[in-house]
Parts: structure tokens; C-alpha cells; sequence
């Protein structure tokens, strides 16, 4: 073992010689296992503040250096990782050099377990047969049912009453947007919401036996297998597989009856009923467990993305009360009232530039995917990072591991300059973003759900602020913190009051 690892060390650094490449620098740890650097990893995971940490080891490493430092390695339990907050490198990865790259072990090992193979879990001619599936499905019309959205968004009003003097009470509303995506997330794929809102308020188990907490633990099981990485296994347990089972037999019971009225003779296509995503892809394949994958893969990525951008966005809106008034000005301009509103569509929401410019701010401020990393399938190098000055490239060994953090770039102050901290929406305004803005990444894996997201987040909020003209947040002294799992949503609980406007 020891004479194979030097002599694939020795080979190597003899290839990254030949490429003109050099090491970039180490970030110093405690030990040379770097069991520290994974302990501090758990320690502030606990704290909720992962990007502060993240942060402060770049800091650390242009300190030693004398220089401000974009790529930088570590080592965690052994393992030697390239971290990079270099848009150059991150544009390679993603895309100019995309063959070299894929989603590697550590995300087979996490979600596939439960979500199958499908577009978020899989690589090469897998993942190209899911994307294929996928693509046509995020058609214009087909993400724009915004009478479908109107229906969740008036559920979720009914669980934030205003009072006599227009107030609600103080409200958890990042729950109430985890419902909201999640009963939409599931009308859009299934054809039929879990309505998650509707039981919450009736204080009873939701449809589908509690659909949506199932679908939590299992997403919780797969961040600790993420966290687990080589020991993954450790974390499946009863209880796990038990999540895992019921999300399955719910999504299985509509597969087959979707299957069953595909085989009827019976079947007349309805012409009032809008898209269903299931009843498309199984146009494409009739394999149950195929579609089951395709189904849960996208309700994953889709869901708490969204609740998380709408979350982040009304924890900004609240503290920021000049941003907030100027953007609820320009909605009722464009779309009216609350009881009277007007021209609610795909294309106005899109050209409604300060709404996009806010949503663009937040998704810099707080991406709802802060980190990523991708593995190298060949000996492959990344074009920038190695050397004392940081300019030469850098040698990636087949099997290694290439960190990013769309976070700390996007904070990054040499790029976005000394206000970067700043919820400044109009910052957008006659920017064009390149590499260093990857919020729905880049490249082949780009998200196939942005426009959805943007439009049912821009709608969202569109009806929020017509129908209230002022939020409080509660604890508007509080740090912010990051509950990050396999995305990032606020990590405390996001309460406020809002006051219903007078016309609404
Ligand atoms: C604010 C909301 C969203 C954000 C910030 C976001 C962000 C991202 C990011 C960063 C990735 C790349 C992940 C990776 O390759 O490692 C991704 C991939 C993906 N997203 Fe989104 N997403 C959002 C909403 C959605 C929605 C609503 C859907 C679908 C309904 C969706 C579907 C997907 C799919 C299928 C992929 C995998 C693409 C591939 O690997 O080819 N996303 N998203």
C-alpha cells in the first residue's frame, strides 16, 4: 500500500511537472491527517455558520501567504481536497472542461440510496438519458400554470389571518414556504398535491401519511450519509428505511394508477386539466422504478430550493424597509392590487426588473447551494490556483476531489466591491453576470428548473407584498445563521408580523 502511494505520488508530480503545474497553497492545520479540520467542521456545523468558517480559512491562507489566496488545499480524515473561490477554475470544472469532471462517489453515495438514478445522482450516459427525459419538461407553458400556484398561494394566506388592527400574529413563514413548494412541487409532478399546508392547519396528518415529513427524513438521511462520506452506511437505520418506504408507496400508488389510465381504452385526454409532469415522462418510459426516480429527483431539487430563496428573500425584505417599500411600489404599478390584480404572467413577472434584481441580490447574498465539489474521472489540472504568485495551473489526479463555493465568491469583495456585504438590489442594473455569479450553477448541469423557480418565487412574492405593506422580523437583532442540509435556508426560524394593506 505505502510503496503504491509513493510511486503514484512520485507519477504524479512528475505528470504535473510536465503540465507546467504547481501546488497551491496548504491551508495550515493542527494535524497532518487533518482530523482537526474535520472536527472544526462539525463543531461550527452545530453553530449553523459553515460559510463563516469556509470564509475564515481563506483568510487564513492569504495571511500565510502574503497574498490574497482563491485555491487553496486541505486535507479532512486523510483526504486531500483542492478548494477553489476562482471563477476560472469553476468555469473548467462546469463546463470548458466538463468531460474531465463528474458528480463522483460522494453524491452516489448520499442520495442515490433514495432518490434512485436520475438527473441530481447520476453521470455520463445515465445522466445524459435523464436530462434528455427532462428537458422538454421545462417548456414555457408548462412552468407557467400560475393559476395553479394562485390556488397554494391562498392556501398559504389562510394560515397567516390578519387581526382587527391589520396585524397577523408573529408567524413562522419559512414553514409556511416549505409547505407552499412542496404542495405545488408535488401538484406539478404527481398531478395531485400532498396538500402538507392544509394539514398543518388542521393540526392532521397530511395526505399520503404525512408525505412531506417522510420526504424530510429521508432527505436528512441523505446529508448525514453526504457527511458520513466513506462510512455512509452508518447512517441508515430503521427509522430511515422506514422514511424512505413511505415515500416510495406513495409515489409508487400514483405511478400505477397513472399507468393504469394510460392502459384504459377508456381514456379521453382532458382538455381542462393543465400539464402533469408524471403523465409526460410516462409517455417516455413505463419502467415504475424509472419513473419513481425521475419523480422524487426532481421534487428534491426543486422543493427546498425554492422555499429557501423565498425565506432568504423575506428575511432581507424585512430588514431592509427602503428596499422592500421601493419593491412593493413597483408591484402594484405593474400588477395592481391584491383583490385587483392584473397582467400576472410568466413574461411580466420576467420583465419586472426590480423583482428579478432582488431575487438575483438575495441568491448572491445567501445561494441556496453554497458548495459544491466535483471529482476528477482522468488526470486532468484546473487553470489557475498553483504557485507563489497563484497564476499556474494545478494538477487534479484522477479520483480527486475539486471543492467550490459559489458563497464565498459571491463575497468575494475584489469582485463585487467594498459595499459586497450590502442587500443592494440595484447593484443588478446593467450588470451582466459571467463565472463569478453561479447561483443555478453553469455548464451542461446548469439547473433545469431556474425559470421555474424564478417564476414561482417572483409570484410568491408578488401576492405576499400586495397583500401586506409592512414586515416585521421578530428578532430582527439576531445574527444571521445557515441551516445548511443539501441546500442552505435560514437557520433560525423566520418569524414575523405583517400588516395587511388596507385595499388588499
Ligand atoms: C431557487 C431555486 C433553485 C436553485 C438556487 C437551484 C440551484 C441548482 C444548482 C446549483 C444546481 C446544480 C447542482 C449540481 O450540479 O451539483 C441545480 C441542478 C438542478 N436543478 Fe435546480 N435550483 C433551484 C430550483 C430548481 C427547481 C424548481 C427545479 C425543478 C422543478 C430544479 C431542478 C434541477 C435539476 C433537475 C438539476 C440537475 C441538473 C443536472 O444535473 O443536469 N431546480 N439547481
Amino acid at each position: 500500500q505505502v510503496i503504491r502511494y509513493v510511486i503514484n505520488s512520485w507519477q504524479c508530480s512528475r505528470k504535473a511537472r510536465s503540465l507546467g503545474c504547481a501546488n497551491p497553497p496548504q491551508l495550515p492545520m493542527k494535524d497532518p491527517i487533518g482530523i482537526s479540520t474535520a472536527l472544526e467542521l462539525i463543531r461550527v456545523a452545530k453553530e449553523q455558520m459553515i460559510p463563516n468558517l469556509i470564509s475564515s480559512r481563506y483568510q487564513k491562507v492569504s495571511k500565510q501567504e502574503g497574498r490574497f489566496v482563491t485555491t487553496m488545499t486541505f486535507r479532512s480524515l486523510g483526504k486531500k481536497h483542492i478548494h477553489t473561490v476562482d471563477p476560472k477554475n469553476v468555469q473548467a470544472i462546469l463546463a470548458t472542461q466538463f468531460k474531465d469532471f463528474e458528480l463522483g462517489a460522494p453524491r452516489r453515495q448520499s442520495i442515490k440510496p433514495f432518490l434512485g438514478s436520475g438527473v441530481f445522482t447520476s453521470d455520463g450516459q445515465e445522466w445524459s438519458h435523464s436530462r434528455s427525459m427532462l428537458r422538454p419538461q421545462f417548456t414555457r407553458d408548462q412552468i407557467s400554470q400560475l393559476d395553479l400556484e394562485e390556488t397554494h398561494v391562498q392556501k398559504a394566506f389562510l394560515a397567516i389571518p390578519a387581526g382587527g388592527n391589520g396585524w397577523t400574529a408573529a408567524t413562522d413563514i419559512q414553514s409556511i414556504f416549505f409547505r407552499l413548494t412542496m404542495d405545488s412541487a408535488t401538484e406539478f409532478l404527481f398531478g395531485k398535491s400532498v396538500e402538507s399546508q392544509a394539514a398543518a392547519m388542521n393540526g392532521l396528518e397530511a395526505a399520503g401519511d404525512n408525505f412531506a415529513a417522510y420526504f424530510d427524513k429521508a432527505q436528512w438521511t441523505c446529508l448525514r450519509r453526504a457527511q458520513f462520506e466513506s462510512f455512509s452506511f452508518m447512517a441508515n437505520n430503521k427509522e430511515s428505511r422506514h422514511a424512505d418506504k413511505q415515500v416510495y408507496t406513495y409515489v409508487d400508488q400514483i405511478i400505477q394508477e397513472q399507468l393504469r389510465v394510460m392502459d384504459s381504452e377508456k381514456k379521453v385526454p382532458d382538455e381542462e386539466k393543465g400539464y402533469v409532469f408524471l403523465e409526460s415522462i410516462a409517455s417516455q418510459t413505463r419502467d415504475p422504478l424509472e419513473l419513481r426516480s425521475q419523480l422524487l429527483n426532481i421534487l428534491l431539487a426543486g422543493r427546498d430550493t425554492t422555499a429557501s430563496l423565498l425565506s432568504w428573500t423575506i428575511l432581507l425584505l424585512a430588514r431592509h424597509p427602503e428596499q422592500f417599500k421601493k419593491l412593493r411600489q413597483i408591484i402594484l404599478e405593474t400588477f395592481g392590487t391584491y383583490s385587483n390584480p392584473h397582467d400576472l404572467t410568466f413574461a411580466a413577472l420576467k420583465s419586472c426588473q426590480y423583482l428579478q434584481y432582488c431575487m438575483n441580490e438575495v441568491l448572491r447574498l445567501y445561494p441556496v447551494v453554497p458548495f459544491n465539489r466535483r471529482v476528477a474521472v482522468r488526470d486532468t489540472t484546473i487553470p489557475r490556483g498553483g504557485g507563489p504568485d497563484g497564476l499556474s495551473p494545478v494538477f487534479v489526479p484522477k479520483g480527486g476531489s475539486v471543492m467550490y463555493s459559489t458563497f464565498i465568491m459571491q463575497h468575494r469583495k475584489d469582485i463585487w466591491g467594498e459595499d459586497v456585504e450590502e442587500f443592494k438590489p440595484e447593484r443588478w442594473a446593467n450588470r451582466k453576470s459571467g463565472w463569478e455569479y453561479l447561483p443555478f450553477n453553469g455548464g451542461p448541469r446548469i439547473c433545469i428548473g431556474q425559470q421555474f423557480a424564478l417564476t414561482e418565487a417572483g409570484y410568491v412574492l408578488v401576492r405576499l407584498l400586495q397583500r401586506f405593506d409592512q414586515i416585521d422580523d421578530v428578532n430582527i437583532d439576531r445574527p444571521i445563521r445557515y441551516g445548511l442540509t443539501l441546500t442552505m435556508a435560514p437557520g433560525d426560524l423566520l418569524t414575523v408580523r405583517m400588516h395587511q394593506a388596507d385595499n388588499a
